[in-house]
């Protein structure tokens, strides 16, 4: 069974919407580099609509180590996941398991950066080059996805509910994560979207 994390939540009936249609994760999106940052007092409502057994990811990127400490202290994620060039100490400083996300689109240049964080609980291999922000559709080639990493494996970048299927075969992911496949516009998730991309994730057969 592949594992799915929908991302970049603004909206409260939309991660409802999500949890009620049966995704694993729900992202929300905390460094003010992003179309899709929300502040303290909208996580922590949007953490307060997700049910249990529904994980809640918060992501940053390259952000105050105080900033991140605070969304800890107050938001109390789940999990976070670093989308920037944090090191694996100073991901790991902040006392919460943590998913570090690998920019795919820097090509070969990437492969060292796979075996730099083996604190993470797992690592989310996305289309963007380093130090471009995520979320913006681009992908990646699949079959380029490691396959001698003991560390759990989640595919982003570009993720739609046309793809995923081809995705999951070629890349045999533990999960996929997505943010603009399932939108209107940035931030504002669509439930049909939704709906469909769970829909094509559950048909793919286990390896
Ligand atoms: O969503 C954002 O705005 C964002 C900002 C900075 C870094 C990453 C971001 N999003 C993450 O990128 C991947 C793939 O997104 P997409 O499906 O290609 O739109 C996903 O993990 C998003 O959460």
């Amino acid at each position: 069974m592949t594992r799915i994390k929908y991302c970049g939540f603004t909206r409260i009936d939309d991660i409802q919407a999500a949890a009620q249609l049966g995704v694993d994760a729900v992202g929300m999106v905390m460094t003010r580099k992003s179309k899709r940052f929300v502040d303290i007092d909208q996580a922590i409502a949007l953490r307060d609509a997700v049910p249990p057994f529904v994980s809640t990811v918060v992501l940053v990127m390259d952000d105050d180590a105080a900033w991140v400490d605070e969304i800890v202290s107050r938001v109390r994620p789940d999990m976070l996941q670093f989308h920037g060039t944090e090191t694996d100490a100073e991901c790991a400083a902040h006392g919460v398991r943590y998913l570090k996300a690998i920019a795919m689109g820097e090509g070969e240049g990437a492969l060292p950066r796979l075996r730099a964080y083996p604190g993470a609980a797992g690592l989310l291999l996305d289309g963007h080059g380093l130090g471009e922000t995520g979320g913006s559709g681009q992908r990646f080639d699949w079959a380029r996805m490691p396959r001698d990493l003991a560390q759990p494996l989640v595919l982003a970048g570009g993720l739609t509910a046309d793809n995923v299927a081809e995705a999951i075969r070629t890349a045999r992911p533990w999960g996929v994560d997505l943010s603009s496949g399932i939108e209107t516009s940035p931030g504002l998730k669509d439930r049909a979207k939704m709906e469909r991309f769970l829909a094509a994730v559950r048909a793919v057969p286990s390896a």
